[in-house]
């Protein structure tokens, strides 16, 4: 394992919580790993940890199985042989770019230094571009720019903190796309920022989503989508409901009742007895729900986003439910109209029926586990009502 991370704690003096809590991951040489979460859920702070610019207060930071950080100990930046990629570029504007390029590789002969400048530009689709001054470049060859002079000096481990978020939409994913290319040819290891979930499925062989300073699952794009560990990640990571359900065994087949219908020879549905009477919630996602006129049960249209080839309405039961559904866009039905729907899943993720108080601050129930309660979990994230 190349990087790893074991039960890391972050904790800024002064302030009441961690900005990291028990944070652990491992990330294999060549890897692209990269984290995601909410504005100020952690992801900077972990990354400067992992850069020597943040120490610690608890757990270990191992490089190559080296203790770089533990509490008390912080191996300087300098001999940790990391690269950094940050979104604002920070070229130097007075250097061309074949000299902001070179700029760590002083120690080199000349002769060595111009070889592996011409390199990196190459590998970054900028050869013969080391004339040319920060200025006379687009957004998008400027970050590329900053990517060869991380690259340059062949850092065991590069760190990119938001490398798009200063380029505009289209040109972010056609570059996340290029930069694994480019990290994957320089068979560089990699950790990179985002709150981008689209930019992290372009990018990352391994996912990391964190909330409030925890690392709620660490994994490949498709288990994030279709196995959520946690109740955050699976609103997090797409688009979907959590609706309520109950699980029942009839004649060794598990059945599932939802608003939108019984669900039947579903994989990875666990036993009614994992939950209290069977009842849980059941996270529909919008690829989950299907326009179908001939079905029987109906759903008012209450919000409409369009993207392109499909839409994402946002809909409403007759008992009140709400569900999301992708909807190819030649189907463009308005407003307050209400269309047959069903559901059609292939596999359930279910998860503790959720608090029915919103507000954790207002809630006055007891808790028991019993019921299945999530209040005390710290996991516990309210449903989302869209
Ligand atoms: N130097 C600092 N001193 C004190 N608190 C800090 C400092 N830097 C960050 N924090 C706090 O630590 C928490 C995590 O911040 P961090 O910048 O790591 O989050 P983030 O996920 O990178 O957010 P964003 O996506 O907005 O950049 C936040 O609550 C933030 O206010």
């Amino acid at each position: 394992m190349f990087l790893e991370l074991r039960q890391l704690d972050i904790h800024y003096p002064g302030s009441p919580t961690p900005a990291v809590h028990g944070v652990s991951l491992n990330l294999r040489a060549g890897d692209i790993g990269v984290l995601i979460g909410p504005s100020g859920c952690g992801k900077t702070t972990l990354l400067r940890a992992v850069a020597g610019l943040e120490p610690v207060s608890g757990g270990k930071i191992l490089l190559s199985s080296r203790v770089v950080s533990e509490a008390g100990h912080t191996e300087p930046a300098e001999s940790r042989r990391i690269g950094m990629v940050f979104q604002d570029y920070a070229l130097f504007p007075h250097m061309d770019v074949g000299r902001n390029v070179g700029f760590g590789l002083n120690h080199l002969p000349k002769a060595e230094r111009q070889q592996r400048v011409a390199e990196v530009l190459e590998l970054v689709g900028l050869g013969g571009a080391d004339k040319r001054y920060p200025h006379e470049l687009s957004g998008g060859q400027q970050q590329r720019v900053a990517l060869a002079r991380a690259l340059a000096p062949k850092p065991d481990l590069l760190l990119l903190d938001e490398p798009f978020s200063n380029l505009d939409i289209d040109l972010r994913e056609r570059l996340a796309h290029e930069v694994r290319n480019i990290l994957k040819a320089a068979k560089a290891t990699a950790l990179l920022v985002t709150h981008d979930q689209l930019e992290a499925f372009a990018i990352g062989d391994v996912i990391g989503v964190m909330n409030e300073g925890q690392l709620h699952q660490w994994d490949d794009a498709y288990s994030l989508y279709h196995r959520p560990a946690t109740r955050f990640v699976a609103d997090f990571i797409g688009h979907g409901v959590f609706t309520p359900a109950t699980l029942r065994e009839v004649n060794g087949q598990i059945m599932v009742d939802t608003p939108v219908g019984t669900l039947s020879d579903v994989a990875e549905c666990p036993l009614p007895c994992a939950f209290e009477g069977g009842q849980c919630d059941v996270l529909l996602r919008a690829d989950d729900i299907v326009h179908d006129d001939h079905a029987p049960v109906k759903a008012e249209i209450i919000r409409k986003a369009f993207r392109g080839s499909e839409f994402l309405y946002t809909l409403r039961l007759a008992s009140g439910e709400l569900l999301m559904a992708h909807v190819p866009s030649h189907h463009d039905h308005k407003l307050g109209e209400w269309i047959g729907i069903r559901a059609e899943v292939d596999h359930v993720v279910t998860f503790n029926r959720a608090c029915p108080v919103q507000n954790r601050e207002l809630c006055q129930m007891p808790c028991s586990k019993a019921q299945a309660c999530e209040h005390t979990d710290p996991q516990y994230q309210p449903v989302k009502f869209v």
